[in-house]
C-alpha cells in the first residue's frame, strides 16, 4: 500500500477520479464539505473543513448496490443537486455538488463503471490488486486432507473422482465422499433424479457413531409422483452405512407449502411409501424471495433514523429474528438426531445451495469444535458454502449494475448472522470473535479478494482465481490476533491431525435455545453505520 496525499492505496489500486468542493450530508453529524475521490477499489470522502466528521469516509465500491442523481439543473434549495449511493450493507450515502461546476456527470459516471465493472466488461478489482501475506490462503482448504480429518475413506465412506472434470454435477466439488456401496453408475442414476445433479454426498460423519449428515437438492418427483429405484436405493445405503440406525431422517428446510409448489416445476419431496425407512421433516425456512424482503424491512428501521416507537413493532414486522430462530431450530434438530440419536440426516432443500448450507454449516459448527477455531472455521466455509456451490456472485451481485434482480438474497450474511447468535449464547466455545463475522461480510461485498467471487468451484477454477487473487484467509491469517477470542476455551488440540473421536464429546456439543426470547438483533452488523445506536441508548441494551 502506499499514501497519495491523504488516501491509502492498496497494491493495483489508482486515482480514476476526484471531485473536489463536494459536501458529504451525513445523516448524523449533518453536511461537511471536502474531496470525493473514486479509485478502481473505493469512493473516498475527505472532509477539508474542520467539521463535525471528524474521519474520512472509505466505502469499497463492491458494497454499493445502486447510485441515483438527486436533483436536477432547476433544483433550488441547499444540497439539493448531487447523487446518492445505496449500499448493500445497510447505509445509503448522499453527496452534494455546486451545480455550476458540472462536475456531477464525472463523478457519476465514473462511479457507475467502476462500482460495477462486470456490466461495463471490466475486470473486477481483485484481478487488479496484489499483495504479498505470509500465508497463502488458498491452501487452507484441501479437500482430501478435510475428509481424513473426519476419518474418511474408511470401511463404509469411500472418495470418489467422478466429478472430477464437474461432468456430474457442474455446481458441484469435484471431490464427494459416497457409501462405499454405491458404485459410479449408481451414482450417475442418482444424479439424473436430483435437481441439477446435486446428489446426496457427505457432508459430516460422527467420529465415533458414524452417523452422518448428507445433503443434497430436491428429488424430481414432479406432478406426476416419479420414483427412481436407484435414488431409493442409494438412499438406503446412506442408511446402511450407518450401522447404530436402522431409520434414516430426510430434513426438507422449505414449508410443505413450497416443496408441494415445487411439484409443479418437477420438483418435489421423498414420499415415504417410496422410501421405506426415511422420515421426512419439513423445517419450514422460507425462500430466498421472503429472506430478501425481510433483510429490507429491517435495513428501513434501522438506517438512518431509528423511530423508537416502531422499534419492536419493526423488527417483529420485518420477520427477521423469528428466521434466525427458524434455522437455529432447524439445525438442533439435526444435531439432535445425529449426535443423541446416532441416527443419520440427509438435509435438502429446493436447490440445495441456500438453506442446506445453512443448515448443514450450522449443525458442523455446533457438532465439531474444530470448525469453531480460527482455521477450521475458514474451511468450513470453503467446504460447504463455497465448494457446494451457493451462488456467492448471483445472491450479492458482485460488480453487476443489476440491483433489483429477484435473486440476489442475503442467505450467506443470515447464516453469519446465526454463528453470531451462537458466539452470544457460548462465549466461551469460539476461538475467534464478531470481529471476524464483521470482517467476512465486509469482504463478502468489497471485491479485493477472490474468494467470494463467482457461482461454483468450477468457475473459480477456470478464472483462476487462486493464482490470479488474493484470498481472504490470506489476509485474515495475517492478522488474526485481532480476531482471537480471549475468552476462548477450546483445546487448542483442536488441530487438524487431531482425530475428532480423541475429543471428549459431551462438553464439545453446542445445543443453543433457539427461541425468540433469547435471539437477539445483531446490532454490531446491522445498526453499523448509525451512531446513535452506538450509544448505551437503553433501546439498545433491551433487544
Ligand atoms: C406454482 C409454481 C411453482 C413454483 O414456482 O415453484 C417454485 C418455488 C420456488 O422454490 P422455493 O423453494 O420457494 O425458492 C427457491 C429456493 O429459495 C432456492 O434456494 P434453496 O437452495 O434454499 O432451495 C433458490 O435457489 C431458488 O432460486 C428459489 O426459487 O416457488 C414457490 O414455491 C413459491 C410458492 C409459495
Amino acid at each position: 500500500t502506499h499514501v497519495l496525499g491523504d488516501i491509502q492505496l492498496l497494491d493495483g489500486e489508482k486515482v480514476m477520479g476526484v471531485a473536489r468542493d463536494v459536501t458529504y450530508l451525513c445523516p448524523y453529524s449533518g453536511p461537511s464539505r471536502g474531496v470525493l475521490k473514486v479509485t478502481n477499489y473505493q469512493l473516498h470522502f475527505r472532509p477539508t473543513e474542520p467539521t463535525s466528521l471528524q474521519t474520512t469516509l472509505s466505502v469499497p465500491l463492491g458494497v454499493v448496490s445502486r447510485i441515483e442523481k438527486v436533483g436536477g439543473a432547476s433544483s433550488k434549495g441547499e444540497n439539493s443537486y448531487g447523487i446518492e449511493v445505496f449500499c448493500k450493507d445497510m447505509r445509503n450515502l448522499r453527496f452534494a455538488h455546486k451545480q455550476e461546476n458540472h462536475s456531477r456527470r464525472g463523478i457519476f459516471e465514473k462511479l457507475q463503471q467502476l462500482a460495477f465493472p462486470l456490466s461495463h466488461r471490466q475486470p473486477i478489482f481483485a484481478y487488479s490488486y496484489s499483495e504479498s501475506f505470509p500465508e497463502d490462503g488458498w491452501n487452507v482448504y484441501e479437500p482430501i486432507a478435510e475428509l481424513r480429518r473426519m476419518g474418511v475413506n474408511n470401511d463404509m465412506w469411500r472418495i470418489t473422482r467422478i466429478n472430477d472434470k464437474y461432468e456430474i454435477c457442474d455446481s458441484y466439488p469435484a471431490v464427494w465422499a459416497v457409501p462405499t456401496a454405491a458404485n459410479d453408475d449408481l451414482l450417475r442414476s442418482v444424479a439424473a433424479f436430483r435437481s441439477r445433479g446435486r446428489i446426496p454426498v457427505l457432508a459430516w460423519i460422527h467420529p465415533s457413531s458414524q452417523a452422518t449428515i448428507t445433503r443434497c437438492s430436491q428429488p424430481l418427483v414432479g406432478v406426476s409422483g416419479k420414483r427412481s429405484r436407484e435414488d431409493e436405493r442409494y438412499i438406503q445405503l446412506i442408511m446402511d452405512a450407518n450401522a447404530q440406525a436402522h431409520k434414516l431422517f430426510i430434513m426438507d428446510a422449505r414449508p410443505s407449502a413450497n416443496a408441494i409448489a415445487n411439484k409443479a416445476k418437477g420438483g418435489g419431496y421423498e414420499s415415504e411409501d417410496a422410501y421405506q425407512n426415511a422420515e421426512l421433516v419439513f423445517l419450514d425456512i422460507h425462500n430466498i424471495h421472503v429472506m430478501r424482503e425481510s433483510l429490507r424491512k429491517l435495513k428501513e428501521l434501522c438506517f438512518p433514523q431509528i423511530d423508537q416507537t416502531r422499534w419492536f413493532s419493526g423488527i417483529e414486522a420485518s420477520c427477521w429474528l423469528k428466521h434466525i430462530k427458524c434455522i437455529l431450530a432447524g439445525a438442533v434438530r439435526i444435531v439432535d438426531k445425529v449426535e443423541n440419536h446416532k441416527t443419520s440426516v440427509l438435509v435438502h432443500c429446493s436447490d440445495g445451495w441456500d438453506r442446506t448450507a445453512q443448515l448443514t454449516a450450522l449443525a458442523m459448527l455446533m457438532l465439531d469444535p474444530y470448525y469453531r477455531t480460527l482455521r477450521g472455521f475458514q474451511v468450513l466455509i470453503e467446504k460447504e458454502w463455497l465448494s457446494f456451490g451457493h451462488k456467492f456472485q448471483l445472491r450479492i451481485g458482485h460488480g453487476d449494475e443489476r440491483h433489483s434482480d429477484a435473486d440476489r438474497s442475503p442467505v450467506f450474511v443470515q447464516w453469519v448472522d446465526c454463528v453470531w447468535q451462537l458466539q452470544q449464547q457460548f462465549p466461551t466455545a469460539f476461538e475467534f470473535t464478531e470481529r471476524l463475522l464483521i470482517t467476512i461480510v465486509d469482504h463478502l461485498y468489497s471485491c479485493r479478494f477472490g474468494t467470494f467471487l463467482f457461482n461454483t468451484e468450477r468457475e473459480r477454477y477456470r478464472e483462476e482465481v487462486k493464482t490470479k487473487t488474493v484470498s481472504l484467509w490470506s489476509y485474515i491469517n495475517s492478522r488474526q490476533n485481532l480476531y482471537l477470542n480471549p475468552l476462548y476455551w477450546g483445546p487448542s488440540s483442536f488441530s487438524p491431525n487431531t482425530p475428532p473421536s480423541q475429543y471428549s464429546r459431551p462438553q464439545m456439543v453446542l445445543v443453543p435455545v433457539a427461541s425468540l426470547r433469547i435471539i437477539k438483533l445483531w446490532k454490531a452488523l446491522y445498526c453499523r453505520w448509525n451512531p446513535t445506536m452506538r450509544q448505551q441508548d437503553p433501546i439498545y441494551q433491551r433487544t
